[in-house]
């Protein structure tokens, strides 16, 4: 790694600049239309939206394996087209589909990949132990990949993208597949690396709670746009109040809803989706009997009610009009 284009990208504040981006994909799959963002060097940004919203597109296009139609993305301060071969040395990129040879061991696929980045010697194995202490892999690293679990193959897959101790890493979709608790634990590994090592992490998620729990800033992208961005706890307190979900027995009974309670004055939004109504009011104490008289002498059947603080789900689907977690089919094993 050259120490010159670590120097310039560790005293760069924006490590990622995205300006107006634009790919079509033939005639008319439009899947960036003006995407516009930045990234602070040394934060976690999360990159959240549902599929086909333009993520992977963006993150092709970031990595220099794809080049866009129009715009510019500026990397460590170095745009994408006239440096890739240094920008390719200063990102880690850790795909959706994993780069993991299944028959090598976890230490024989760190030294490949190292060696594909010009490390030999001692560096190299230096740096591999590291990386295997980091992920703790120590014990299993003379194991063929195909003995580790789910977990332990995505924590590998992300030490062979950092061998060549990139300044950003991209990590697209990083847990989907994974189980809760191996969730967590690559979030902890994620964040004490991103503190450690100093690193800008540029992640891609379809979990809400993921982006809420790891990222200081989040952008929600739609149809190649960003729809809102910001500080995950701000974006939460902009919706200030409670969410009071109602779970109803008949989804039929929608269309009445919003006519029969929109007048009451501490309602300051009524969302609807799948089998709920959620409705963010400031005086959740006060409204919820008030809303429950009204709907049950409407003949509004609830299966359940639930008051709780504005989640990353509620700023989803007030800025999407949906909830991400509940359409996009998640994965747990
Ligand atoms: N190589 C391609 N050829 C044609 N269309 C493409 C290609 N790659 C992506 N698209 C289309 O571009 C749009 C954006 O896709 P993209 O994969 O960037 O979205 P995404 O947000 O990453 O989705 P996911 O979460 O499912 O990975 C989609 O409509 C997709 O079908």
């Amino acid at each position: 790694m050259n120490n010159v284009h670590q120097t310039k990208c560790a005293k760069e504040p924006v490590a990622i600049k995205v300006e107006n981006l634009v790919k079509t994909y033939g005639n008319d799959v439009k899947a960036l239309d003006g995407l516009t963002f930045s990234v602070k060097a040394g934060a976690i940004f999360g990159f959240l939206g549902p599929n086909g919203a333009g993520k992977s597109t963006a993150v092709h296009i970031m990595t220099t394996l794809v080049n866009p139609d129009h715009g510019k993305v500026t990397i460590a301060g170095m745009d994408i087209i006239s440096n890739q071969a240094v920008i390719r040395q200063t990102i880690g990129c850790v795909a959706q589909k994993s780069g993991v040879d299944l028959l090598s061991t976890g230490r024989e696929n760190l030294t490949l990949q190292g060696q594909l980045y010009g490390l030999r010697g001692s560096q190299l194995r230096t740096r591999v132990s590291d990386l295997l202490e980091r992920f703790h892999l120590t014990k299993v690293a003379k194991r063929p990949a195909n003995t580790y679990s789910g977990g332990m193959q995505r924590k590998l897959d992300i030490a062979m993208g950092l061998i060549h101790r990139p300044r950003i890493l991209f990590l697209d979709e990083p847990t989907t597949g994974l189980d809760p608790e191996s969730r967590t634990a690559l979030w902890e590994s994620i964040r004490e690396l991103a503190k450690e090592e100093g690193l800008t992490v540029l992640i891609t998620t379809h979990y809400l709670e993921e982006a809420d729990q790891l990222a200081d800033e989040v952008a929600i992208i739609d149809h190649g746009k960003i729809i809102i961005k910001g500080n995950p706890e701000k974006l939460k307190e902009e919706l200030h109040g409670d969410i009071l979900q109602l779970e109803l027995s008949e989804t039929n009974s929608f269309e009445n809803i919003e006519h029969i309670i929109s007048d009451l004055p501490e309602i300051q939004e009524i969302m609807i989706e799948n089998d709920s109504v959620y409705i963010r009011t400031d005086s959740s104490a006060k409204i919820v009997a008030v809303v429950l008289g009204i709907l049950e002498k409407a003949g509004v059947n609830i299966k359940s009610t639930t008051i709780s603080r504005p989640t990353l789900d509620d700023v989803y689907m007030k800025y999407t009009g949906k909830t991400l977690s509940k359409s996009e089919g998640e994965v747990d094993s």
